[in-house]
């Protein structure tokens, strides 16, 4: 069987999501948001995809702001785009440790940040992003508090897609009770509903994991679960203990 082509879209038509974003969305981009996307484009191409789509920000930055989250994690940077929204979200004391392996595509979204006025709510560690969680739990290099289980508001989780189990064991432990761990990507281009020879080869390992993961949540009463279709699919894990 011919495997079914690529697409980030789990909308009815490609004509409804261009509606909401032209609709809604693009007039509410806040404008550093709308450059970096741009440039985002202009820059990497096809690999701008990676960049958080303006409709899951929007929802992201109420999603903050309803919570009054103040202290967060940001697994997978790339260009910054949900880096951004979410800064742009926290109040002017808020704290955001972002991780990505990848320090170049940081940098090039940096200058948007700072005209945005938000850097400084920024810790960046140029990492792998486990490096980082197990110290945040071990109270090694990363953290200067101590260890910091328990207190985190939000984890935007839009790393490595094949650990995002492991992530979310070291992730329960660094949310407090009442906080929310966000998986992106979690219905990988409408793969995860598809027979496997019907969906394109290279999508396969993720495809995998990311039904794997979705099972595992479904069956974990350490959360609330909602499995919301926007974008690429993102989950939302809330703990209850
Ligand atoms: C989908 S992009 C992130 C997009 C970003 N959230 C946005 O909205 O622009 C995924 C990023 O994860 C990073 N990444 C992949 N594996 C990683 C790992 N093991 N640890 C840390 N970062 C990783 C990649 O370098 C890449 O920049």
């Amino acid at each position: 069987m011919e495997a079914r082509k690529q697409e980030k879209i789990i909308l009815k038509t490609p004509a409804l999501l261009k509606y909401i974003l032209e609709t809604s969305c693009y007039p509410r981009e806040h404008e550093q948001l709308k450059q970096l996307r741009e440039a985002t484009v202009e820059k990497y191409q096809f690999r701008s995809i990676m960049n958080v789509p303006v409709d899951e920000g929007l929802l992201l930055s109420m999603l903050l702001k309803l919570m009054n989250a103040k202290k967060t994690l940001e697994l997978g940077v790339f260009t910054g785009y949900s880096l951004l929204t979410t800064a742009l979200a926290l109040p002017f004391d808020g704290k955001i440790t972002a991780v990505d392996l990848n320090k170049e595509a940081y940098e090039f979204g940096l200058p948007f940040i700072r005209k945005a006025g938000v850097e400084h709510k920024i810790n960046f560690f140029q990492s792998d992003a486990f490096s980082v969680l197990n110290d945040l739990i071990t109270n090694f290099q990363t953290s200067k508090q101590g260890n910091e289980e328990g207190s985190f508001d939000f984890a935007f989780v839009d790393a490595n897609k094949d650990t995002y189990i492991e992530y979310y064991e070291l992730l329960i432990k660094l949310v407090k009770v009442g906080g929310i761990i966000a998986f992106d990507n979690t219905l990988w281009f409408g793969s995860v509903a598809e027979p496997e020879e019907m969906v394109e080869e290279h999508l396969r390992p993720s495809r995998k994991h990311t039904r794997e993961l979705n099972s595992f949540l479904t069956t974990d009463s350490r959360i609330e679960l909602a499995h919301v279709s926007i974008g690429d699919g993102l989950t939302l894990c809330r703990r209850v203990y």
